[in-house]
């Protein structure tokens, strides 16, 4: 059985290839088809002897390569990995001789294989030489390194562990790549280098110069290139425009150009380049006014830069992306808050010439108004000697001090200050005359004690007040007033007799009383009470009707009453007077009627009016705390109309009406102009004297209630200052006062009249003297009331304060001028409203000393050693030194020691050293007391 092959096996064991086979099997008459075809073992020995015929003709040709390859590969295999043309070469010796044969083909240069090799492997040399010369460099960096032997060897084996990674990229790399690297000792040509040349090779250290060109040509390849085209481009975009005359944007040429020029290969790019660099940042530099300190910050980085070598790539981009943020940050800084920019300069403003300011601006706001720095009006506030930090309010004066130093005039803001509801009443506007309706008079009772002024109220609140049926068994609440019918008409009383309350109430500054009912007794005349409440009355300016009262007693004269308060210039206007007299009984009745339609008629002559549209204004008469309703207050209306739920400021409380009760104890939803009622709903208790006011809503109560209740607490902290005889004077000068007030109790009628009739002839300019009180007996608690509603201050003659009164003074800081010669009263008001009062000072004789010893210190002087045998005797202290019981020396103390210790003061039984200022003359059992002068209040 003869086995079959096929064409390409024949060609795989003879070396053939499968067309020449196929094409020679042809020709011998085979029937194939192609290199797969099947040959009888006769027909593969026939092509093959066929083909070995053919192969003689060519011998020397085709031959030489075949038997070289081997050896070649042999070798190589020796040394280093099989390789072909740069490619890694698999051992298969039918590919082998394909390759050869082909190889064969394409050159037909068998025979002159040998010399082109060593032709080469002279190229090879000649360019390894040239490649070692051009790299001086680097030799000598190796050679530095190669200093001891080792590092020659290390640098050796290096080189050759280079070589053979040049030949794994070699091996990699692509035909064109290859050649160029492998140039040097991988190309083919090379492979045939002898040994010896390899050895030769090494021993130059070529592996080092293969490993620079090796970095020269990977250079371009993996940075140069690209890089050195986007320059390119981009420096001629910047020419472009800059020839073009654009503007050229920092941020969009500087910084691209930057990153290019860092990250490539150091030298080419930085002389190529940097010139078109500087143009452009130069071009911005110059439009932005050379602020960008940072960039041309960067620029210096830059240069650094170039001279860190090509093996720095990486260190480059780093440095590229730090000079891209800083360029950002430059641009950002163009824009943003810390622009390195020179700080513009505060525009200049000329001040103004006036100012309109609030009481209580700050520092800061004053300086915003004027333009000036607040640490400049500070430090000129300190200048004034005020300190002051930049949040502080200033006040009314500092703030027109201020003003007036910058040469601003000051001009107060009149700002409406909702707080203040004593404005109310005296606002006009506040009321609308079209509305104005009569209202009822407000009527006090007041007298002598004992005259009948409960009898009287009494009598009038149970059988006048107008009581319909079923109304609480007819029987009136005290609530503080009530309000009485007559002839249609209506009074209301307040419900407090004596003048305590209207004088409490004065003192609060209301006014509610529109009349006063003076009630004398007809069986007694005209007493102290009648005669204080006369003055009170007057100076309220409040007209009076008198009531003598009792008249049905025996023993009454009404006459005498008449007469007695005509003394008091309170006259019947029958008399040609202002007050109206009627004559009455209260306990029985008696021409009451008459009385109250006098107090009627004294009313329409004072034509009392009142607006009942407005939001309700009025007078706190009393208040109290009750357990369960909490404050109770009665008030008096006085224009406008209460209604419950009105938000409402009472002195320094706030809140909103609750419930309101009235006279007769009936709950009633309003009350109009002089009505009382008795209301709840405000958060703390009123004073009696209080005024009080509606407001749109309970916000706005809130905050002025509060509002008024913190500066009622300030006021009381700086405890007003009522007028004294020692402040007179300023309260004059400050334009507070026109007259003085004084108040004259003395022994006899006749000392208080001369007094105050000498009072009053005292003359100074554009003040008046104005004795508000003048009366004989002590001084009482009723006078300090007085006093302190009128402002005034009290003169007894011969007189002394009662225990309570004295308390009340101080209590309330009355001043009590205590004298018994009319001309010194008169002298010191006079001095007081001059101002020309000197303080008086007191001797005060401390304690008393004996001196037992003397001792004279050079340059000192005498120290006299002492026992103090009285009181003590202190530093501050001037004595008097007393020899045989003659004063023979005055004046302070210079030193007083304890033992060698300088002490304050030697109490009682010390001993101590003392010296005299300017004295030395100071001898053994000499006396001295010690005293101080002591300022005493006048
Ligand atoms: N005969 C007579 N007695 C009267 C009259 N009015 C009052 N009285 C009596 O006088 C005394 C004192 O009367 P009051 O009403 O308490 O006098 P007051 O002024 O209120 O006295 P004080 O409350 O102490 O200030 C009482 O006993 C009354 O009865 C009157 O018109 N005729």
């Amino acid at each position: 059985m003869s086995e079959k092959k096929r064409i390409n096996e024949i060609a795989k064991e003879s070396g053939f290839t499968n067309a020449e086979l196929v094409e020679k099997a042809r020709k011998l008459g085979f029937d194939v088809k192609s290199h797969s075809s099947s040959l009888s073992d006769f027909e593969g020995k026939q092509l093959i002897t066929a083909m070995g015929s053919d192969k003689n003709n060519h011998a020397t040709e085709k031959k030489a390569p075949a038997k070289k390859m081997p050896t070649v590969k042999t070798e190589k295999k020796a040394d280093e990995p099989l390789t072909f043309k740069g490619k890694a070469v698999v051992i298969d010796p039918a590919i082998l001789a394909r390759a050869k044969a082909k190889e064969g083909n394409e050159n037909s240069q068998v025979g002159q294989s040998t010399s082109t090799v060593k032709e080469d492997s002279k190229k090879v040399q000649i360019k390894i030489v040239a490649s070692v010369e051009e790299q001086e460099k680097a030799k000598a960096i190796a050679e530095k390194v190669a200093q001891t032997n080792k590092a020659v060897e290390r640098v050796l084996a290096k080189a050759e562990a280079v070589s053979a990674r040049v030949d794994k990229v070699a091996a990699t790399l692509t035909e064109d790549e290859a050649k160029k690297v492998t140039a040097v000792s991988l190309s083919p040509e090379a492979s045939h280098q002898p040994k010896e040349a390899s050895k030769k090779f090494l021993s130059n250290r070529p592996k080092i110069a293969i490993k620079v060109v090796k970095r020269a040509e990977e250079q371009p390849k993996f940075s140069d290139r690209p890089l050195k085209d986007r320059l390119k481009k981009e420096a001629g975009q910047v020419k472009s425009a800059q020839s073009q005359g654009k503007s050229v944007r920092h941020g969009q040429t500087a910084r691209p150009f930057q990153k290019k020029t860092d990250q490539n290969a150091p030298r080419v790019q930085k002389t190529e380049f940097a010139p078109a660099a500087v143009d452009a940042r130069t071009t911005a530099n110059r439009r932005k006014g050379n602020k960008n300190r940072d960039s041309n910050r960067s620029e210096a980085k830059d240069n650094n830069r170039f001279g860190g070598g090509p093996l720095r790539v990486n260190d480059n981009r780093n440095q590229v992306r730090n000079a891209r943020n800083s360029n950002w940050n430059a641009g950002n800084r163009r824009h943003g808050k810390n622009n390195n920019s020179p700080v513009t300069e505060r525009k200049f403003f000329e001040l103004p010439e006036t100012l309109e300011y609030t009481e209580g601006m700050t520092i800061a706001d004053l300086a915003k108004r004027i333009h000036r720095e607040s640490a400049e009006i500070v430090k000129k506030l300190f200048m004034m000697g005020i300190m002051a930090t930049q949040n502080q309010s200033l006040d009314e004066d500092t703030i027109e001090l201020l003003l007036i130093d910058y040469g601003i005039a000051p001009e107060k803001k009149v700002q409406e200050d909702k707080s203040d509801i004593e404005r109310l009443f005296v606002e006009e506007g506040y009321l609308n005359e079209d509305n104005m309706v009569t209202r009822p008079p407000v009527v006090t009772i007041m007298g002598h004690v004992d005259h009948g002024k409960t009898t009287l109220l009494d009598h009038l609140r149970k059988n006048r007040v107008n009581i319909t049926e079923g109304e609480a068994g007819g029987i009136t609440q005290h609530i503080g007033a009530y309000q009485i019918d007559i002839n249609d008409k209506k009074i209301t009383f307040l419900d407090t007799p004596g003048h305590e309350a209207f004088t409490s109430m004065r003192a609060r500054g209301a006014s509610v009383t529109d009349i006063t009912i003076l009630v004398v007794a007809a069986d007694d005349g005209v007493m102290p009470q009648t005669i204080e409440a006369i003055n009170h009355s007057k100076a309220a300016g409040v007209p009076i009707v008198v009531a003598i009262n009792k008249i049905d007693k025996p023993g009454a004269n009404p006459q005498k009453v008449i007469n007695e308060l005509a003394e008091q210039n309170v006259l019947s206007t029958a008399w040609g007077g202002e007050s109206e007299f009627v004559e009455i009984s209260a306990k029985f009745d008696m021409n009451i009627d008459a009385l109250l339609e006098t107090v009627l008629l004294v009313a329409e002559m004072q034509e009392l009016k009142a607006d009942p549209t407005v939001r309700a204004i009025g007078t706190v008469i009393e208040a109290r705390l009750d357990k369960g309703k909490g404050s109770i207050a009665t008030v008096l209306v006085q224009q406008g109309t209460l209604r419950i739920q009105d938000p409402i400021v009472a002195g320094n409380t706030f809140g909103r009406v609750r419930s309101m009760v009235n006279d007769l104890g009936r709950r009633i939803k309003e009350v109009g102009p002089s009505g009382a009622v008795e209301i709840t709903g405000l958060n703390d208790v009123p004073q009696a004297g209080d005024h009080f006011a509606v407001f749109e809503d309970e916000k706005s109560a809130r905050a002025a209630g509060e509002e008024r209740f913190k500066r009622a607490q300030l006021i009381q902290r700086q405890n007003t200052r009522r007028v004294s005889v020692e402040n007179l004077f300023d309260t004059l000068k400050e334009g507070q006062l026109k007259k003085v007030n004084i108040i004259i109790k003395a022994d006899v009628q006749g000392s208080a009249e001369a007094l105050s009739a000498s009072l009053q002839k005292i003359v100074v300019e554009g003040v008046a003297v104005d004795i508000v009180h003048s009366a004989v007996g002590a001084i009482n608690e009723s006078d300090v009331s007085l006093a302190t509603a009128s402002n005034a201050f009290i003169i007894g003659f011969n007189v002394r304060p009662t225990a309570d009164a004295r308390d009340a003074a101080e209590r309330e800081d009355v001043d009590i001028r205590l004298h018994s010669i009319i001309y010194n009263v008169i002298d010191e008001v006079e001095t007081a409203m001059k101002g020309m009062l000197d303080p008086i000072f007191k001797e005060e004789i401390i304690g008393e000393g004996l001196v037992r010893e003397t001792f004279v210190v050079a340059k000192l002087g005498t120290i006299a050693g002492f026992l103090v045998t009285r009181g003590k005797i202190s530093r501050d202290a001037s004595v008097r030194v007393i020899r045989d019981s003659v004063v023979i020396h005055d004046g302070p103390i210079a030193s007083l020691k304890h033992f060698k210790d300088d002490v304050k003061e030697l109490g009682n039984a010390q001993e101590g050293g003392l010296m005299i200022e300017g004295y030395n003359d100071i001898m053994i059992d000499d006396t001295f007391e010690a005293y101080k002068m002591v300022e005493i209040k006048r």
